[in-house]
């Protein structure tokens, strides 16, 4: 797969690629919503034997719009968005950089650049996706930006529970810590990769060694607490638990960014600088302020046993 990043203005022409089906959307997580949008859109590439793109933006509207550039975060920070999106089977990914000028595109100087300069045939969004100056492009005035040289399908909203499947739903339920019901809303676990870092090595003498992983990109934490985890280290994967948070019973004063450490069942061995990724399956409980290191100790027994009951069924 191809990966093309296009800063606005671009020199590209209808020339300079195969008629392509492209999918269109910012895609944050690469959710079952999204992943229809894609299908649907690798499918009618196959039926008419043309080529098929996506086409993303980065960053996310949002930073550069209303400038809220400090504490954004992302389901899928741009190269996990690419990874995922990849596993769906493109010729390409258009990566176009959402600056204040291409934000001020009217709707058919988008179409004109983005869609037919870049050899569009056929264009695949979902129902509410909408494009140029305002957002005033919508899938209703699609065919009449389209200079009749591309047609188009909307794809329908895909539910769950009677509710849109969107990243901002998906981002509320994993600022509440429901990490499961993420899941099902992504299709997949949802997860983060960070490198292993050192931690105050206090683990380890309460009888639970951590991997302190600290995030090598702008991904969402999950809600503080307790969860069963699992984490990929160098292709093989291990079940553990995974405590986010400030760890209240040591640290009187709040450090400003939650800790996230894993406490891996079966893993014996020197984690230290090495990438890992974290999928989170379901949540234990919240963080506690204990009043002994004991009563730590117990609990995060009791955790260990529902994370390797959860994972044996
Ligand atoms: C499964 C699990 C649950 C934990 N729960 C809590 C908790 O509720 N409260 C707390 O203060 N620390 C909790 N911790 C964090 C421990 O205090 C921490 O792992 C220990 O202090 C080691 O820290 P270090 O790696 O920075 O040395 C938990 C850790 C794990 C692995
Ligand atoms: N649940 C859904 N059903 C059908 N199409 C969807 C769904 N969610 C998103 N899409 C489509 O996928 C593309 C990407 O959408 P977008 O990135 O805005 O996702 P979103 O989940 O709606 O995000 P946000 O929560 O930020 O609004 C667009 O074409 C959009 O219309």
């Amino acid at each position: 797969m191809d990966v093309i990043h296009i800063h606005h203005p671009h020199r590209y022409e209808r020339s300079s690629f195969p008629p392509q089906v492209i999918a269109l959307g910012f895609f944050d997580g690469v959710h079952n919503g999204h992943q229809a949008v894609i299908e649907k859109a690798v499918s009618i590439a196959k039926e008419k034997n043309i080529e098929v793109a996506v086409m993303t933006f980065y960053p996310h509207p949002k930073e550069v719009l209303r400038k809220e550039n400090e504490n954004m975060t992302y389901l899928t920070p741009l190269n996990k968005k690419i990874a995922e999106i990849r596993k769906l089977g493109v010729d390409r990914i258009f990566v176009v950089e959402f600056t204040q000028m291409f934000a001020d595109l009217n709707p058919q100087q988008f179409a004109d650049d983005y869609f037919i300069a870049l050899h569009a045939e056929h264009v695949v969004a979902g129902f509410d996706f909408t494009y140029g100056h305002l957002g005033k492009g919508t899938m209703e005035t699609l065919p009449f930006h389209s200079r009749e040289m591309f047609t188009q399908t909307t794809v329908g909203k895909v539910n769950n529970h009677g509710e849109k499947i969107s990243s901002t739903r998906i981002r509320g339920l994993l600022s509440n810590g429901d990490v499961e019901q993420a899941c099902h809303l992504l299709g997949r676990p949802y997860s983060i990769e960070g490198e292993v870092v050192d931690g105050e090595k206090r683990g380890r003498t309460i009888g639970f060694p951590t991997a302190n992983v600290s995030l090598t990109d702008r991904f969402q934490t999950p809600h503080t607490g307790v969860y069963a985890v699992q984490m990929a280290v160098e292709g093989a994967l291990y079940n553990g638990v995974c405590n986010v948070g400030y760890k209240p019973t040591f640290n009187n004063e709040k450090i400003n960014v939650p800790t996230i450490e894993v406490h891996l069942f079966d893993f014996h061995g020197d984690l230290y600088g090495k990438t890992v990724e974290v999928f989170w399956h379901s949540r234990l409980r919240g963080e506690v302020a204990f009043s002994s290191v004991n009563e730590l100790i117990e609990q995060i027994n009791k955790d260990k046993q529902r994370g390797i009951e959860f994972f044996s069924r």
